[in-house]
């Protein structure tokens, strides 16, 4: 079979037939999904339907009881958070909560994958070079805070923040370990609609780069706008997959959407 033509890249990252239950309760049940290079793939569904939950297994925060994941062709299952950080797995969480009390900038560059400096060992033989690291990291920093427009803030604590300032927070931190794929959970949620604007502007430009990035969002003009393709899931399960106006007019997605709302 020739498959040079019209063949898809290798993806980025894989799910492949991913379990998870507590306590006897299924949250992921035999979920696939692949996300191409420089891709953008919506994750959408109701609330407890386990795309959180998606997310901690594909990042390392949670062990999957069966299935494996895929970074750049290589199955990370086994690994912890950080090895697929290192791999290039960044994630933002769905409430950003940033070091209160160091500044904007301290917050982003505690994020940088240390490298020298993570050790006082290192700091007490090889100060110079520690310190040079640290201003290349406060210049990078600066550069991302630039980015995401927080620059006038980078000396202000981060509990001065707003709800949408802290989401560009997180963005500027995951960005930080120059990731190639991202995960954002909820990205707009609490934003206000200027912020929101911004967010969903930079986001584009971060995959407009080639860094792939899957978004679970609940806000659908959001989801619309970014993503070409979502897939929904329910129950842990994939219920759908396609263009977000196509999927969402499918009459056993919108079920699902009202299974969930108050009678
Ligand atoms: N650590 C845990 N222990 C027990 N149950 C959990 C745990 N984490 C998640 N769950 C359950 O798994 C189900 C899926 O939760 P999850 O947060 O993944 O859903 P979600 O799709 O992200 O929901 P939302 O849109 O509301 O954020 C829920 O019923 C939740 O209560």
């Amino acid at each position: 079979m020739d498959r040079s033509a019209g063949q898809e890249a290798a993806p980025v990252l894989s799910a492949r037939g991913l379990s998870k239950s507590y306590g006897g309760n299924r949250v992921v049940s035999d979920l696939s999904l692949d996300l191409p290079p420089g891709g953008m793939l919506g994750l959408i569904g109701p609330n407890g339907a386990g795309k959180t939950t998606l997310f901690n297994l594909l990042a390392g925060a949670v062990r999957p009881d069966g299935g494996a994941i895929l970074l750049v062709g290589r199955d990370v299952t086994a690994q912890p958070p950080r090895a697929r950080l290192r791999a290039g797995l960044g994630r933002s969480f769905q409430i950003a909560r940033p070091f209160a009390r160091m500044t904007v900038l301290e917050n982003v560059m505690t994020a940088a994958q240390a490298q020298t400096g993570e050790s006082a060992l290192a700091a007490l033989l090889r100060p110079a070079r520690v310190r040079s690291e640290e201003r290349a990291h406060a210049a990078r920093a600066r550069e991302i805070l630039d980015f995401v427009s927080l620059s006038q803030l980078e000396g202000e604590p981060a509990s001065v923040l707003s709800g949408g300032q802290r989401k560009l927070l997180e963005l500027a931190r995951v960005l930080m370990a120059e990731p190639r794929v991202i995960l954002l959970d909820e990205p707009g949620a609490g934003v206000n609609p200027a912020l929101l604007d911004l967010i969903a502007d930079r986001i584009q430009a971060i995959n407009a780069r080639g860094v792939a990035v899957l978004l679970i969002e609940h806000n659908m003009e959001l989801v619309a706008r970014l993503c070409p393709r979502v897939i929904v899931m329910a129950a842990g399960r994939l219920l759908a997959e396609g263009p977000p106006s196509e999927v969402t007019a499918r009459a056993d997605v919108i079920e699902v959407y009202l299974e969930g709302m108050p009678a």
